[in-house]
C-alpha cells in the first residue's frame, strides 16, 4: 500500500520521520546511503538513553526476537552502533511492513546520543545490511511487492517540511520533467555514473567518477578536483583544517553535476552557503569527499531536487523543485 510520510527538518543537518515500530513511536532519520534500520532500545545506557524515544520490544506485542543475530554498523563519519536483532510491525506514512526486521542498539556513538534521531531507517540496497548470520531486508525491499510502483521518492527542501513518498511519484512535488540515471547497486549504493560538472557554465571532466544519492549526508561531499575547481572561482575561499570556508558575502556560483550519461543537475549558489563559521566566514555546502572516486550527494542536492529511487532498473529519477 502506497503511502507518504512528513520529513521534518532537524537544525539544518537531517530530516527525521515519524515511524512506529510496534506500535511505538519514533523519530527516525531516513539514510539512502546504508540498508540498516535500528532504533535506540531500552538496552542502552541510560546516558545514551538521554533526549531519544526509545524502543521497548517488551512492550510490544507483535515483537519476535531473531536469536543470536546482531548489527554493527560504522558509518564514513567515524559514528557507529551495535546490538542484537528481532522483528516488529513497522508503519511508514501509509506503508507497513509486517515482519520487518528490527535492530535494536544496544551501543551508540556520542554522535548518535546528542543527535535528533532516534534510530535510522536504511534504504540503500540489502547486500549491505549488517545483521549477521544471515542478512535482513530494507523496509523498501518488503513493502515492494506491495507498491503501485516500485519505488520511493525523496521529497527534502531546504529548512522546509518534506516528505517520502513510497510507491508513488507525486507530481505535486517538482517542476518540469524528470531525467534518470542509471544505477549499479553492486556496492550497495544508489550510484550512478558522474563524470562532469559545471562551475556557473564552464565545465570540467571528473573522469571515471560515480556519486551516490545519500538522504543520510547532509552536505555535497565530491572528489578534490571538483571541490577545488570550485572554491577557485570563489574570491577570499580558503581550505582550513576543518574544510572549505570563504567570506560571507561572497557571490557563489551554482555547481552543475552531471548525473549519469545524460542532464544535468544544477545547484543553486544560494544553497551553497551552509552555515556561519566565525564572524563573517562561512562554510561551504561543497565539502571534500577524502579520497576514492565515489561523490557523496547528500541533502543539499534533494534541497534542489525531488529524487526519485527506482528499483526498475534500477534507476535514480531527479526533477527540480
Ligand atoms: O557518514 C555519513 C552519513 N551517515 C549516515 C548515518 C548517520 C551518520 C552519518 N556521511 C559521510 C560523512 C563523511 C564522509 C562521507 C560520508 O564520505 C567521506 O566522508
Amino acid at each position: 500500500q502506497d503511502g507518504s510520510a512528513p520529513a521534518m527538518p532537524y537544525e539544518g543537518v537531517e530530516y527525521l520521520v515519524s515511524t512506529t515500530v510496534g506500535g511505538q513511536k519514533l523519530n527516525l532519520d531516513f539514510d539512502t546511503g546504508s540498508a540498516d534500520l535500528w532504533v535506540f532500545s531500552s538496552g542502552l545506557s541510560a546516558a545514551s538513553k538521554k533526549g531519544h524515544n526509545v524502543y521497548n520490544s517488551a512492550s510490544s506485542s507483535t515483537y519476535k526476537a531473531l536469536s543470536g543475530y546482531t548489527w554493527s554498523i560504522q558509518y564514513a563519519d567515524g559514528s557507529g552502533a551495535s546490538g542484537t536483532v528481532g522483528t516488529d510491525t513497522v508503519t511508514i506514512g501509509g506503508t507497513s511492513v509486517k515482519a520487518q526486521a528490527v535492530e535494536l542498539a544496544t551501543k551508540v556513538s556520542s554522535q548518535f546520543v546528542s543527535d535528533g534521531s532516534d534510530g535510522l531507517v536504511g534504504l540503500a540496497f540489502s547486500n549491505i545490511n549488517t545483521v549477521r548470520p544471515r542478512s535482513q531486508k530494507t523496509f523498501f525491499d518488503n513493502a515492494n511487492p506491495s507498491l503501485a510502483s516500485p519505488l520511493f521518492a525523496a521529497y527534502l527542501p531546504f529548512n522546509a517540511n518534506g516528505a517520502y513518498d513510497f510507491g508513488y511519484v507525486d507530481a505535486s512535488k517538482y517542476t518540469g520533467s524528470v531525467s534518470y540515471a542509471a544505477v549499479s547497486s553492486s556496492g550497495g549504493f544508489w550510484e550512478y555514473a558522474s563524470t562532469s560538472y559545471k562551475v556557473g557554465s564552464t565545465a570540467h571532466a571528473m573522469s571515471g567518477t560515480t556519486g551516490i544519492a545519500d538522504t543520510g549526508t547532509t552536505l555535497l561531499l565530491m572528489v578534490d578536483s571538483a571541490v577545488s575547481a570550485y572554491y577557485a572561482s570563489v574570491s577570499g575561499a580558503k581550505n582550513t583544517a576543518d574544510g572549505w570556508t570563504f567570506p560571507c558575502a561572497a557571490t557563489l556560483p551554482s555547481l552543475a553535476i552531471r548525473m549519469g550519461s545524460s542532464a544535468y543537475a544544477t545547484i543553486p549558489g544560494s544553497l551553497l552557503n551552509f552555515e556561519t563559521y566565525s564572524g563573517s566566514t562561512c562554510y561551504g555546502a561543497l565539502q571534500s569527499v577524502g579520497g576514492g572516486t565515489q561523490n557523496i550527494y547528500g541533502d543539499v542536492f534533494f534541497n534542489a531536487y525531488y529524487g526519485i529511487f527506482d528499483s526498475t532498473g534500477p534507476r535514480f529519477g531527479f526533477a527540480a523543485i
